[in-house]
């Protein structure tokens, strides 16, 4: 394009190994740039996607003083008596809104799914989460502990604005990676606009070195995708979470202050006919090399992910430009309701 930035002013290094590259990339330019700048940094995000799938995002809008409000709150509720927590149990998939306790959920890869019982009893994930949904849909309440007291209250209130900040960047997302897939800027508008999105906070506690020595299975997050369009991942400094490589070697997705990890999902992958990928990853007890203290524990690590959905009610079907005879490429699936894919997806991987 005439006039258009190097894409390469944008980018900078983040992870490279094992043929898992993921770069870090300013979405300033996007949000507030000219015209070259915008498209530079769509193709960017897009090819970041159609790559290793994951990406790292800074400038991205959400000022780091509401991220730490939100790990502040999300430490807080966690802290809360576990007969409160329990008190906002999550229910069902179709809500998939409250309070998960240990051991209840157990990620896995798909193929897996036949043997969840088992496997969540001998080598549970070693979280608790707190999902929270879009607000107002009803018969789907969220679990919000605002009856409890003030604190509560304050939770509420901050989840509910950080829901809507994160939603707005979904959608400023989608936005770049129409343009990087040579569709109209605001293709993808009308299937996110209403924000069926899933705002999880993940606690992991403090775990005894000798539980990770004595199974070599267990993990603090088992190996999976996500489900849904992408996902905004907002991690401490702790570290742990991996990506899985071409090659099968587990590359870290180190911390890096002020960023946003920002992965695609299966319905995205999906949607894209596969030219978009959605990578596996797990959060393991954290490398070595940060491990260097004598204590028998490892200390907790807290994330956010807020997973991203298209309008439950909307149909998706390969994109535009994905599939055709000219191109020589077949369409890999059939069109699928979002909601049902998102509702099949949960419903495999947590009891009720
Ligand atoms: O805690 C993390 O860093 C990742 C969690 C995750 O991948 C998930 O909940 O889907
Ligand atoms: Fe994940």
């Amino acid at each position: 394009m005439a006039g258009s930035v190097p894409a390469q002013e944008y980018q900078a290094a983040g992870v490279n190994k094992d043929d898992v590259l993921i770069p870090m990339i300013s979405f300033a330019p996007f949000l507030s740039g000219t015209p070259a700048e915008k498209h530079s940094v769509a193709v960017l995000v897009t090819k970041a996607f159609q790559n290793s799938g994951f990406l790292y995002l800074k400038d991205h809008g959400i000022p780091p003083s509401a991220v730490s409000v939100i790990f502040k709150s999300s430490a807080l509720f966690f802290a809360r008596p576990q007969t409160e927590k329990d008190s906002l149990s999550w229910t069902t998939p179709q809500s998939n809104r409250g309070y998960v306790g240990h051991g209840r959920e157990k990620l896995t890869l798909p193929e897996e799914t036949g043997g969840i019982d088992e496997l969540r009893v001998s080598i549970p994930d070693l979280k608790e989460t707190m999902e929270i949904g879009r607000d107002g849909v009803d018969g789907l309440p969220n679990r919000w502990p605002d009856h409890l007291d003030d604190e509560g209250k304050e939770f509420k209130v901050v989840m509910q604005s950080f829901f809507e900040q994160c939603k707005s960047l979904h959608t400023q997302i989608m936005r770049a990676i129409a343009m990087g897939m040579n569709l109209p800027e605001h293709f993808f508008d009308e299937f996110v606009d209403v924000g069926d999105n899933n705002l999880r906070l993940l606690h992991y506690p403090p775990v005894s070195k000798a539980v990770f020595a004595q199974n070599p299975g267990q993990v603090r997050a088992g190996e999976h995708s996500d489900y849904g369009s992408i996902t905004l991942l907002f991690q401490d400094n702790r570290g742990g979470l991996q990506v899985r490589s071409p090659k099968g070697t587990f590359v870290d997705v180190t911390p890096i202050a002020d960023t946003i990890v920002v992965n695609a999902g299966d319905l995205l992958a999906r949607w894209s006919n596969d030219t978009i990928k959605s990578t596996r990853h797990r959060v393991i007890e954290p490398p070595a090399t940060v491990d260097h203290d004598d204590s028998d524990m490892y200390p907790a690590r807290y994330s956010i992910a807020y997973f991203c959905n298209p309008n439950q009610n909307k149909f998706i079907d390969a994109l535009p430009g994905t599939y055709g005879e000219q191109m020589h490429v077949p369409k890999k699936y059939d069109g699928i309701k979002a909601g049902d894919y998102l509702v099949q997806r949960l419903a495999a991987t947590t009891t009720v």
